[in-house]
Formats: C-alpha cells, sequence, structure tokens
C-alpha cells in the first residue's frame, strides 16, 4: 500500500515511511492511495473473534509490506495486552437502540490508547530495524500527550515532547503526562490553547531544517497510523450489533476529527454505517461547518470537556480531499484561506458529499452536566463529559437504526466536572490511586516557535 498527501505534492510513501513521517512535506496529511474494501462475508466472519484478531484482519492491507505477518500479529498482541476489559472495547446498552462503546480501558483511560499503544511498538519495532532514532513532538489537549508518554516512555530510540495549554487540562491530565520520571519523555506547558500546541507542531514540520535535523515524528492524528488504530473498534461494535446483516449508526465526540474520521474509514471499507454524528461542545465549527458550510475559526473557549477545545481541526482536511475527489490542490487552496483569513467556505459540492455521511449536533455546557447527571440517575452509568456530549447529540439522532456512541474516556479523568453533576467523584483505578502524590516535572514555555525548537534542540539526548 502506498500513501499519498492530502495537498497533492508530497513524495508518495510505504506505510512505514508515512508512519514515521507524520505530515507530509507539502504540509498535507497522508492517506492511503487506495481504501481496501472488505466483503459482507468476510465482515461477518469477524463476529466473536477476539479484538486482537478483528484488528489484525482490518489494519492488514494497510501495512503489509512494511512488516511481516507474524511480527504484526505480535505487535497487535502486546499493545492490548495491559488493556483491562477481555473485549478491549466493550459495548454497554444504555436504551433499547442507543448503546455505548466503552474505549477507556486503556492504561491512560482514554481512547487514545488503542493507537498509541500500538504505535509505540511499532515505532520501536521499525527505529530498531533502521537502526535510526526520532524526536516526537505531540500536541494535546490532555488525552493524546498522556497516552503518548506512556506508550514510549523509556523506549531508546525516540524522545518525546508533549506540548499541552497549561490551565486548560484537568488535573489528571496533567499529572498523566508530568509524573513518568523517564528522561526521554518532556511535558511543556505551553502558554496557549490548543490550537497554539498544534500550530506549533505544524510549524516545526513545516520548518525543514529543524525537522531534519532533530529527526521529527509526530503522533497526533496527523499520523495516519493513529486513525488506522481507531477504524477496528467501529468494526467490532457494529459486528457484535448485526452487522454487515444491519446497518449501524455512530455518534462521535469530536475535537480534531481524527476518531470520527476513522469511522468514515471503516463505512469506505464496506461496514454498513449509516451515519457518522459529529458530537462538539461549544467549540462548534464543526457543527457549523456541517450545517452552513461556513469553515471559521471562531477563539477556542474553555469548556468542562477540555480535551475537545479545538477550532481547527486537524483530520477535517482528509475528509474534505475525499469530499473533493481527491483534488489536492483544491485542498491546498482551502488550507492556505483557512491560514490567512480564518476560515473558507465548503463548495455546494463538497458539502453535499460530506452531508451523506457526516450529520452533527453541539451541546452546551449546562446541557453536558444534565446529560451527566440523568444518565447517572437513570441507567447508573456515570460518563465522562466528552462521552456526555456525544451521548446527548446522539439521543437527538436515535432511530430504527441501532446507535453507539464512543465513550472516549473514564469519568475519573474528569473527576470535577463529574462531581458537580453528579456529587460522585469518580475514583482512579487502582494501578494509578497514588497519582496525586508523585512528583511533577514540566517546563513552563512561551508560545514561541523559536524558543519551543531551541528548548528541544537542547534537550533531546
Ligand atoms: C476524551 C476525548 N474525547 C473526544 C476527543 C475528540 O477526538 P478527535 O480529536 O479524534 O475528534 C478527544 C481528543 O481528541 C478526547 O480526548
Ligand atoms: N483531544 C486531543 C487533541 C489532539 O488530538 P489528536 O487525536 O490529533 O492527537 C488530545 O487529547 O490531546
Amino acid at each position: 500500500m502506498r500513501y499519498i498527501s492530502t495537498r497533492g505534492k508530497a513524495p508518495v510513501l510505504s506505510f512505514e515511511e508515512a508512519m514515521l513521517t507524520g505530515l507530509a512535506r507539502d504540509g498535507g496529511l497522508y492517506l492511503p492511495e487506495t481504501i481496501p474494501t472488505m466483503t459482507e462475508d468476510e465482515i461477518a466472519a469477524l463476529a466473536g473473534l477476539p479484538y486482537e484478531e478483528v484488528a489484525f484482519r482490518v489494519m492488514w492491507p494497510y501495512v503489509g509490506e512494511s512488516f511481516a505477518e507474524e511480527e504484526f500479529r505480535g505487535i497487535i498482541a502486546r499493545a492490548y495486552a495491559e488493556f483491562g476489559h477481555v473485549a478491549r472495547a466493550p459495548l454497554k446498552q444504555l436504551a433499547p437502540n442507543h448503546f455505548l462503546l466503552e474505549l477507556f480501558h486503556g492504561p491512560t483511560l482514554a481512547f487514545k490508547d488503542f493507537a498509541m499503544q500500538l504505535i509505540g511498538q511499532l515505532f520501536e519495532a521499525a527505529l530498531k530495524r533502521r537502526g535510526d532514532r526520532v524526536t516526537i513532538v505531540g500536541a494535546t489537549s490532555g488525552d493524546t500527550g498522556s497516552a503518548a508518554i506512556e506508550a514510549f516512555r523509556g523506549l531508546d530510540a525516540v524522545d518525546v515532547f508533549i506540548l499541552y495549554p497549561h490551565g486548560r487540562v484537568s488535573e489528571v491530565q496533567r499529572r498523566q503526562m508530568t509524573t513518568p520520571s523517564e528522561s526521554n519523555v518532556h511535558a511543556l506547558a505551553l502558554d496557549g490553547h490548543f490550537d497554539d500546541c498544534q500550530a506549533a507542531v505544524k510549524d516545526m514540520f513545516n520548518d525543514f531544517d529543524f525537522r531534519d535535523s532533530v529527526g521529527l515524528a509526530g503522533v497526533n492524528s496527523i499520523n495516519w497510523a493513529r486513525v488506522l488504530a481507531q477504524v477496528v473498534y467501529y468494526f467490532t461494535a457494529a459486528v457484535a450489533l448485526g452487522a454487515p446483516a444491519r446497518k449501524i449508526s455512530f455518534t462521535v465526540p469530536t475535537g480534531n476529527f481524527g476518531d470520527i474520521f476513522a469511522g468514515y474509514i471503516a463505512r469506505r471499507m464496506g461496514l454498513p454505517i449509516e451515519q457518522l454524528v459529529i458530537a462538539t461542545n461549544q467549540n462548534d465549527i464543526l457543527h457549523r461547518a456541517i450545517t452552513t458550510g461556513a469553515y471559521k475559526t471562531d477563539g477556542v473557549s474553555p469548556s468542562i470537556s477540555p480535551s475537545m477545545d479545538i477550532q481547527v481541526s486537524s483530520n477535517f482536511e482528509r475528509a474534505l480531499f475525499y469530499a473533493h475527489d481527491g483534488d489536492g490542490a483544491a485542498v491546498a487552496a482551502l488550507m492556505d484561506e483557512l491560514k490567512s483569513e480564518g476560515g473558507f467556505t465548503i463548495s455546494q459540492g463538497a458539502l453535499e458529499s460530506l452531508r451523506e455521511t457526516f450529520a452533527s449536533g453541539r451541546v452546551s455546557e449546562e446541557e453536558t452536566s444534565a446529560t451527566i447527571a440523568r444518565l447517572r440517575a437513570e441507567t447508573g452509568e456515570i460518563l465522562c463529559p466528552h462521552s456526555a456530549v456525544g451521548v446527548h447529540v446522539a439521543e437527538q439522532h436515535l432511530g430504527a437504526t441501532p446507535m453507539v456512541t464512543l465513550a472516549t474516556a473514564h469519568p475519573a479523568k474528569f473527576p470535577d466536572a463529574v462531581e458537580a453533576a453528579t456529587g460522585i467523584r469518580p475514583p482512579l483505578p487502582n494501578r494509578m490511586a497514588d497519582l496525586y502524590e508523585r512528583d511533577e516535572r514540566v517546563t513552563r514555555i512561551a508560545n514561541d516557535l523559536g524558543a519551543i525548537e531551541d528548548l528541544i534542540r537542547e534537550r533531546r539526548a
């Protein structure tokens, strides 16, 4: 399988090269040249298989030439071995036609572990073979950073620098990033919001001198391997609920559009997904884009679902690429306009194409809190605020087709918001019960590209 850039001007790469590269050199995001499809029989045959086997069957066509079959199977087995639930991504029923897909049983209690645990293993194997080392720089609103640090800490061939917005992540998220003691991981608290962190990462990739001198790699969902790993749980959930004989819809709490874009790929692979519903908090650029066609940034406002406090939604570029029938020049023009004007208008044809797959909804702070409280009272389920955003929007889209809402984080990662809504402070799992006692190590940094690059150059092992 070969990988091409959404902006059409970067070298075509293998899976391994695209994974180690992160952002394409033309500023675009890598995508597979073609999307492999699965027949109805192949999808039906996934029913009842262990998560790891489904993961292998879904992902193998994308990685084939880069890893040997047994090596890839071993990597998958190691990636999910520490998950705290035998099903890895269990389903829970909330209402007759509404299900919750629990994606928070990994080591850092958020869906990011599904991809990050896998790519930690993939990076290690690929770098060992090449005798290479890389510097990973990531931007986080809280969960990507903790999952990346957990997956890469202590690995010889990588240094990891994570930029998070100072004061805008939960205490649990911050401590997950600042308490690991391994010298190859570095938490950097940036004076700004998540979009500033993400812009800094992209600017570092576009600074070729810096990029090449430190061997820059990315583990945000700009990295195709991140998206690919997330395609798997759409298959396990849909098949458990009767696919391919039955259509299934999904509602996805959305920020950077990586998770829901994985659902889009699953649909293109042949999984009968009826609707993919984007659920946003008050940072609702994606909801506005789908409903009005105007993709316009409007400042990030802090919310009780902080991981979704995002306005420039990276992976929307990938959806735009398909909505423009693979026209990289058209995507590049829109991205230039985003950078210079702060937004763009989606053409009618592209908008219609997006609306064939995606619906959307926006949830206020009050509605998020009320949903956490109501679900606790009605079902006993304690939702994290991001999952509550998803449940609220899903309830507005329920119909004859079973709806699965992705529960993207454990409520214990956001105890203040959950306690305010329910009066219950969800405890951390035993294995991290001492998180509040551990020493923190963090560097505060200005939103200044030169200063960030200097610090990374100095700190690399
Ligand atoms: C808990 C949680 N829910 C939802 C999201 C949104 O996911 P995505 O950015 O893939 O749209 C994030 C962050 O990405 C998150 O950390
Ligand atoms: N919500 C994310 C933001 C970064 O998203 P990514 O999926 O592109 O890594 C976070 O928790 O950091």
